[in-house]
């Protein structure tokens, strides 16, 4: 669903990520961690076509999305950490805007469908002054999911959730990946990546520093298959060895 080639994001004189290549299949989820700095969301918003690639490849869904980002982009979500909402638009004028977006038909029972499942029954009239923090933010990932994105990249999604918020999103991305979307998700909690993610890319300086399922990356480290090191562990000792 999504292919990555030789990736790289110069800002200036700021390498920010150098030469990432990865695949992500259909229904499957790839956390993306990495210290601060790391290339992160630089990679993200490359992936999404939002931030223009210094070289390589993004392909979503067989479209290349330099040469057809309108095919790409139908195909995707991307949902940042801060939820960028219209003043002006309700509730339910923001689902009725990105319906018409994307040209979604028939697009109330499924907007009804995701107000319920982010807890925003009630709030159809609201204003984004007049949501919190969170419920922005689930306004925010209501959007994203209406078009059934089959690739969807998603940049600490779980920020501003109260722990009952981030049990539910945690079964929606499940959901999502079960019904075939590819999911990559960049965080820095890493107990949640552990528990969502099938393989986790770690990028240190912009570039890959381990690639794999949490037990390829445990025996690529420790050459121990089997070992117990949990993902903070592994992580710790990844990162501080990439250091220059
Ligand atoms: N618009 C920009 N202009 C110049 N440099 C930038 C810009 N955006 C990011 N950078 C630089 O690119 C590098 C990677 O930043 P990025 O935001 O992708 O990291 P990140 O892994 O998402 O970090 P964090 O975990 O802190 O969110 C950093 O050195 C940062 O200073």
């Amino acid at each position: 669903m999504l292919k990555v080639e030789a990736l790289e994001k110069t800002y200036g004189a700021v390498k920010a990520v150098q030469g990432l290549n990865f695949r992500v299949a259909p229904g499957e989820v790839l956390g993306l961690v990495g210290p601060n700095g790391a290339g992160k969301t630089s990679t993200l918003r490359c992936l999404a076509g939002i931030l223009p690639v210094s070289s390589g490849r993004v392909v979503v869904a067989g479209h290349d999305m330099a040469q057809s980002p309108v095919e790409a982009k139908q195909t995707l979500a991307f949902l940042p950490d801060e939820p960028r909402l219209f003043e002006y638009l309700t509730v339910w004028e923001h689902l009725n805007f990105v319906a018409r977006l994307y040209g979604v038909e028939d697009w109330e029972p499924p907007a009804r469908a995701l107000l319920a499942e982010m807890e925003l029954e009630g709030k159809e009239r609201a204003l984004p002054g007049e949501l919190s923090r969170g419920m922005k933010q689930k306004l925010s990932i209501a959007c994203g999911f209406l078009h059934k994105p089959r690739l969807i990249l998603l940049d600490e999604p779980l920020t501003g959730l109260d722990p009952l918020g981030i049990r539910r999103m945690k079964i929606s991305l499940r959901e999502r990946a079960e019904r075939g979307a590819a999911l990559v998700l960049s965080s820095h909690l890493l107990p949640l990546v552990e528990e969502l993610c099938h393989r986790i890319l770690v990028i240190a300086g912009g570039r890959a520093v381990a690639l794999g399922s949490l037990a390829e990356i445990r025996a690529q480290l420790t050459g121990m298959e089997g070992g117990s090191a949990s993902l903070e562990e592994l992580f710790i000792r990844i990162t501080s060895a990439s250091k220059p």
